[in-house]
């Protein structure tokens, strides 16, 4: 995600620097005209504004916080914007490190996946420092379609997560019909045509239905961190006593998925955990 994002800010003429755990994969934005320094301390401390785009709330607390983390590098009058999808707490953690700087902090994590990356359709879901967020504006709006500005500190990372929480679940149902089609003598083709026309329609069934049904997952998002997602949700749910069974079932069936290798496939890899081959070796 890190990387068309980046791609976008440096198509539209923005003054970028980057940097990435494997170096490697900031060769084709350097080789685009992107600068390079060798840790996120300094980047935060040779940029204006800082973005980061981590895996989960333990990297993105290592690059914010941890040794040559940005918040060593950052101060007044800079910003620090994370993408990333965490929970709350994680945010909050990062917030005060860089508050304590003297520096703002923006929680701006995004909805939509590779293709409107790549597309600067995002939807960014901010909170944190106002001002930081009518800085960037206009650098959320190379990146995005929308922005949403929700308050305090927590309420961007929980609007995402709730939304993450609901498309786990659809992706897990869709899976269920798209096999039970099949197994009653239906064409599962048909039943994707059938949900594109009707009050159920989402964009995603028609995008990945056609390849669930023949078995193949190409990446867009990867499974683990739609189970890291459900996995921060339910805890959510559990710090404000909500029940979520729905959410906590579809949970289940990504650690089943996981655990039978499929961490980096797509998450609509996860109708593979409810194929009769694994059901049957989980039951053993
Ligand atoms: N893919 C999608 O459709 C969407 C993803 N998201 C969220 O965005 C975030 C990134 O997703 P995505 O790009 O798909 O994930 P990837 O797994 O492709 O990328 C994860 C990034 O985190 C880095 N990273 C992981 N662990 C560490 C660590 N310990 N220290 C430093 N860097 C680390 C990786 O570095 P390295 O290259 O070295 O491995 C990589 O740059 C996640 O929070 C995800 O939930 C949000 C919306 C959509
Ligand atoms: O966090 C990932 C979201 C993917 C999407 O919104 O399509």
């Amino acid at each position: 995600m890190g990387s068309p994002m980046a791609h976008n800010l440096l198509k539209a003429g923005v003054d970028l620097t980057v940097w990435n755990r494997t170096k490697t994969k900031c060769d084709p934005l350097i080789s685009l005209g992107a600068k390079y320094k060798p840790s996120p301390e300094e980047v935060a401390a040779s940029c204006d504004v800082t973005f980061a785009m981590l895996a989960d709330p333990q990297s993105a607390v290592d690059v914010a916080c941890g040794k040559h983390g940005a918040a060593n590098g950052i101060g007044p009058g800079k910003g620090y914007v994370d993408v990333s999808t965490v929970d709350g707490d994680t945010s909050k953690l990062i917030s005060a490190q860089i508050n304590s700087t003297g520096a703002l902090f923006l929680e701006a994590p995004v909805s939509g996946s590779k293709k409107p990356a790549e597309d600067g359709q995002l939807i960014f879901l901010t909170a944190g420092d106002k001002a930081l967020y009518e800085t960037v504006g206009s650098l959320l709006d190379i990146m995005g379609k929308s922005k949403f500005y929700l308050g305090d500190v927590g309420n961007g990372a929980a609007m995402k997560l709730v939304v993450n929480m609901i498309m786990g679940s659809m992706m897990a149902s869709f899976s269920e019909g798209l096999l039970l089609c099949e197994k009653v003598g239906l064409d599962p083709d048909v039943l994707v045509k059938v949900v594109s026309q009707g009050a159920i329609n989402a964009p995603m069934y028609s995008t990945k239905g056609p390849s669930m049904i023949q078995s193949l997952y190409p990446t867009a998002f990867p499974l683990k961190h739609q189970q890291k997602d459900l996995r921060l949700a339910l805890g959510l749910a559990e710090s404000v006593s909500q029940s979520t069974p729905i959410a906590a079932a579809a949970n289940e069936l990504y650690k089943v998925a996981k655990s039978h290798g499929l961490s980096d496939q797509d998450f609509s890899a996860v109708i593979e955990a409810l194929k009769s081959k694994i059901q049957h070796s989980e039951n053993q």
